[in-house]
């Protein structure tokens, strides 16, 4: 497979905020070959990065294992033969694009907490201003999923005639409440984390707040999982012997069972801690919380008034995180738009991660869709009107009413 990977300056950049920095850096990868008609923006969610695919690479400066190869390359749904596919790491993130982790080349330290808040419209902006540089006025499709759907929507609202086909997956127009406050409650065990310092603590002689980030990650990692797929995979079950606890516990503890649930959840959060900084966390989650496809129009319709290609929000049934309730009312706001839509629904109980392990299910209809739009072959639409329905009606057309 073709594959660049390049870090971009867009030179001074101007955030949402106001705010101003003098160099804004991009890292992206780019796979296949450029036609003229033929691009795919892929929009990786929280803590993905710029690679996406070619799994088998090791020589990437980011996030060394590809999150969705399973999804894109040769002969794959979004076929890397067929489209030139562009995934960008986001601005605040700490994937290669500038961030709080980067030297403000005006102090010649870390920026930290000095970075101007991000929002996911300037996500939008800098992908824009990426293309450009890289010569693509219109993209075929932008692809995306949890928070990076919200970046695919926001492509929609901001720039609808640079984009002819929308695929936000198991995403939302916002997020609700109940998990608006478990990002709170994420934020505080990092910013509680004594070694955090206000953001400041890249220097040699200093640690990181791993131990405040790996709570805030078991927070999120809790919420892209489902009730029905902790029971089946862990239930009440102690961990084996050989299990290694990385948090300290107390005395009684010792009495009691340290599960297998819990050694899953520690040691992905000590991997991730690894991987993430806890500023670009605190920023990152902040940008997805403040998110609300309306802001500056009336309604949700409003928003994406202007946008009229075709549309495919997919949801799955266990998602918690962005539900299968909040995606049908996207579609709703869309179809209001006049914009083309299916909402294809997909029954699962791997909850909000089931977009990155699931590629029999998120595959066909992601393909079809590129090919044909919403009259693609395995493009189910969870509302058909009565002079619709057919022997062959979506399984999924009575969960919802209009
Ligand atoms: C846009 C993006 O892609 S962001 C990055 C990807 N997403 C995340 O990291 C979110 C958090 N991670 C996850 O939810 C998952 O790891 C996914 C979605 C990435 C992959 O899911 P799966 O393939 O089902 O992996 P699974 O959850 O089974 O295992 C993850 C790890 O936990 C380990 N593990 C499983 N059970 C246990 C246990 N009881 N105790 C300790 N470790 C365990 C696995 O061995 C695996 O380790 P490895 O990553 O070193 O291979
Ligand atoms: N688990 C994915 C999706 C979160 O929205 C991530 O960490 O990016």
């Amino acid at each position: 497979m073709n594959v660049e990977h390049n870090t971009i300056s867009l030179g001074e950049f101007e955030f949402d905020c106001g705010e101003t920095i003098p160099d804004l850096e991009i890292t992206y990868e780019a796979y296949g070959e450029f036609d003229g008609d033929n691009a795919v923006l892929v929009c990786h969610a929280l803590t993905g990065s710029a690679h996406v695919a070619g799994r088998d690479r090791v020589d990437s400066a980011d996030q060394a294992r590809a999150w969705w190869d399973d999804i894109v390359g040769p002969g794959k749904a979004i076929d890397t033969t067929e489209y030139y596919v562009v995934c960008a790491n986001i601005p605040g993130s700490c994937y290669g694009s500038t961030g709080p982790k980067s030297e403000n080349p005006e102090t010649g330290e870390p920026y930290g907490t000095d970075f101007p808040p991000v929002t996911v419209t300037d996500w939008t902006e800098a992908q824009r201003a990426l293309l450009d540089e890289l010569g693509i006025p219109h993209l075929h499709a932008v692809v995306g999923g949890s928070v990076g759907g919200m970046n695919v929507l926001e492509w929609a609202k901001r720039h609808p005639d640079h984009v002819d086909r929308i695929v936000p997956i198991a995403a939302a127009a916002r997020l609700d409440t109940q998990c608006l406050s478990l990002d709170a409650i994420a934020r505080r065990a990092i910013t509680t984390d004594p070694n955090w310092n206000q953001g400041h603590y890249y220097g040699e002689d200093q640690d990181p707040p791993s131990d405040g980030l790996a709570l805030a990650r078991q927070l999120g990692h809790v919420m892209y999982l489902s009730k029905a797929s902790m029971e089946h995979r862990f239930g009440r079950r102690a961990a084996g012997r050989d299990a290694v606890r990385t948090f300290p516990t107390d005395a009684a503890g010792a009495f009691f069972p340290y599960r297998d649930v819990e050694s899953y959840l520690d040691y992905n959060a000590e991997k991730f801690t690894e991987r993430f900084d806890a500023n670009s966390y605190l920023y990152l989650t902040r940008a997805m919380d403040n998110y609300d496809l309306a802001a500056g129009f009336e309604s949700d319709a409003d928003a994406l008034a202007a946008f009229d290609g075709d549309a495919l929000v997919m949801s799955f049934t266990a998602d918690w995180h962005f539900t299968t309730q909040q995606a049908e009312a996207l579609a709703d706001s869309l179809r209001d738009a006049d914009a083309n839509v299916a909402h294809h629904v997909i029954d699962s109980d791997h909850g909000h991660d089931a977009f990155l392990v699931e590629p029999d299910n998120v595959g066909p209809p992601l393909a079809d869709f590129l090919e044909a739009g919403v009259d693609g072959n395995a493009v189910t639409d969870s509302v058909v009107e009565d002079s619709q329905e057919s022997d062959f009606a979506p399984v999924h057309n009575s969960l919802f009413s209009r």
